[in-house]
């Protein structure tokens, strides 16, 4: 065997033997996979689904693999040829499937491409794999000290992120909020995998003052988003510590650290967000934008009629009026949306938002950005985006985009266009978020059920409702077409 282990593969080791004394192959892998590191992103790199890897392994019997400690004896041999000095945890992983039949099989016969992580593992390739670095355990008693805040917080951190992944999953079922909490629990494994080996021993949970206190309240939440939001400034803080003290050890890490916790701020706005937009917007279906002098009959009665018709969200969208006439027209709009007990949300313009107490403000990828808007606005308002690619959709959802437009679908009478991303465009929008999205761009009773088929659960209309001779009949039909109640 190489002559050292590097600290996730000794901390794979501590795994396999808290399991058994006579721990197996198959424990080795799995503490392997605990780490969430290198080792499962190679197995993710190549098509696994590395959580699934783990529980089928764990549903084997112990008998059929080869004992850890024989194992362990040749372990890194074929790498020690070129050079290599540790033992880390894609050598480990190389040297547990060769030798391995059991756990060949196994791999062989789950959903993954096991050629393409043979061939990731393989030593030839090793160079191509990002190193693993680790920090010396300097023992003195005050870098214990440090060490043991450390490793306290890196557990605070991985709880934290598993709390947040659950939410994402499970509780907001949003595969794009999963991901990035997914994402970043890695970066933070592979922070983690550089600390020193021995940190385990700086653990000491019988003289820690602090497990027998507990805050008043610790165990009372009224909400899974209160659970969220707790465990977003958790983890928050637990990185500002990581990074203090880390300090001692590695400026690098510390800064690492950091990083990190800037982009958990951005996670905390992407689940606050949901958790501020009111219920109405998350129940609309059919959002209304309209122009004074292209609707059929008066803006009023248009309003209303549609609304009779289902319509739950008005825009009130006006390309060419004087400031001073704008304003007058959304707070005439701002009162004929509280009477019909609608959604209002004015196109391009923060401030005339803002003045008319409007519930929101659309905008464009030209106009004023949101995150700006927002300063204005506040954390209450609902800030729509317009998006054209799934790229657009990324960053608005970062931004904290209470929804956005997705289009433009089909040609439109409204708007002219070059490029249409259509239903392609709705379909990856679908797949990749729950945040509202509205289907947009000559969207109308003919086309509705497309738009459905695709993943559409909510359109965005003008002319098929402004120049609809009986808007609440068209607002009827588009609102049955979705499948929503009128
Ligand atoms: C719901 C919704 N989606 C998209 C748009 C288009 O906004 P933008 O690209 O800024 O174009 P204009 O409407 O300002 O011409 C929208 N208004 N609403
Ligand atoms: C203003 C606007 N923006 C779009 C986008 O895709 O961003 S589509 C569009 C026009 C919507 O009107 P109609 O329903 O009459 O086609
Ligand atoms: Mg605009």
């Amino acid at each position: 065997m190489l002559n050292n282990m590097t600290p996730a593969v000794s901390r794979a080791l501590d795994y396999a033997r808290s399991q058994s004394s006579r721990f197996s192959s198959r424990d080795l892998l799995v503490g392997l996979l605990e780490e969430e590191g290198l080792v499962w992103e190679i197995f993710e790199k190549s098509g696994y689904q590395p959580g699934a890897v783990k529980e089928t392994l764990r549903q084997q019997a112990d008998a059929e693999f080869l004992r850890g400690y024989d194992l362990l004896q040749g372990a890194g041999k074929p790498f020690a040829s070129e050079g290599y000095m540790d033992l880390t945890s894609n050598m480990l992983l190389f040297d547990l499937i060769e030798a391995d039949e059991e756990l060949k099989k196994i791999l062989q016969e789950t959903v993954g491409n096991f050629q393409d992580l043979v061939k990731s593992i393989a030593p030839p390739e090793m160079k191509a794999i990002e190193a693993e670095h680790h920090l010396e355990l300097v023992d003195t008693p005050d870098h214990q000290a440090a060490w043991r805040v450390i490793d306290a917080n890196a557990n605070r951190v991985r709880e934290s992120f598993r709390v947040l992944d659950d939410y994402s999953r499970f509780v907001l079922n949003d595969p794009h909020l999963t991901q990035t909490a997914k994402s970043l629990r890695h970066d933070f494994a592979k922070i983690v995998e550089q600390f020193p080996a021995g940190l385990v021993s700086s653990r000491d949970t019988d003289y820690d003052v602090g497990t027998q206190i507990q805050a008043a309240g610790e165990y009372r939440r009224n909400s899974t988003a209160e659970i969220a939001m707790v465990n977003c400034k958790r983890l928050q803080e637990s990185l500002r510590s990581l990074e203090e003290y880390l300090k001692i050890e590695s400026s690098a890490l510390g800064q690492d650290c950091e990083q990190l916790r800037y982009q958990c701020y951005t996670l905390e706005k992407m689940l606050a967000v949901r958790q501020v937009s009111p219920q109405k917007l998350f129940d609309a279906r059919l959002y209304v934008l309209l122009t004074g002098s292209e609707c059929e009959s008066s803006l009023e009665w248009t309003i209303k009629e549609a609304a009779e018709g289902g319509a739950t969200m008005f825009q009130l969208r006006e390309k060419n009026l004087e400031d001073r006439i704008l304003l007058e027209r959304a707070r005439a709009v701002r009162r004929w949306t509280r009477e019909t007990q609608t959604l209002f949300i004015v196109n391009d313009r923060p401030d005339i938002a803002r003045l008319v107490e409007a519930d929101g403000v659309h905008l464009g990828q030209d106009d004023m950005p949101l995150t700006e808007a927002r300063k204005l606005l506040g954390i209450q308002s609902i800030i729509g985006v317009s998006t054209h690619d799934i790229v657009q959709v990324r960053q608005a959802i970062r931004d904290g985009a209470n929804y956005i437009g997705v289009g433009p679908t089909f040609p439109s009478t409204t708007k002219a266009f070059d490029a249409f991303p259509g239903l392609d465009f709705v379909k990856a929008v679908a797949a990749e978020t729950t945040l509202p999205f509205f289907v947009i761009g000559g969207v109308d009773a003919n086309n509705t059920c497309e738009v459905v088929k695709a993943g559409g659960k909510r359109v965005a209309v003008s002319s098929a409702l402004a120049k609809a001779k009986d808007p609440r009949l068209a607002a009827l039909k588009l609102v049955r077409l979705l499948g929503g109640e009128s």
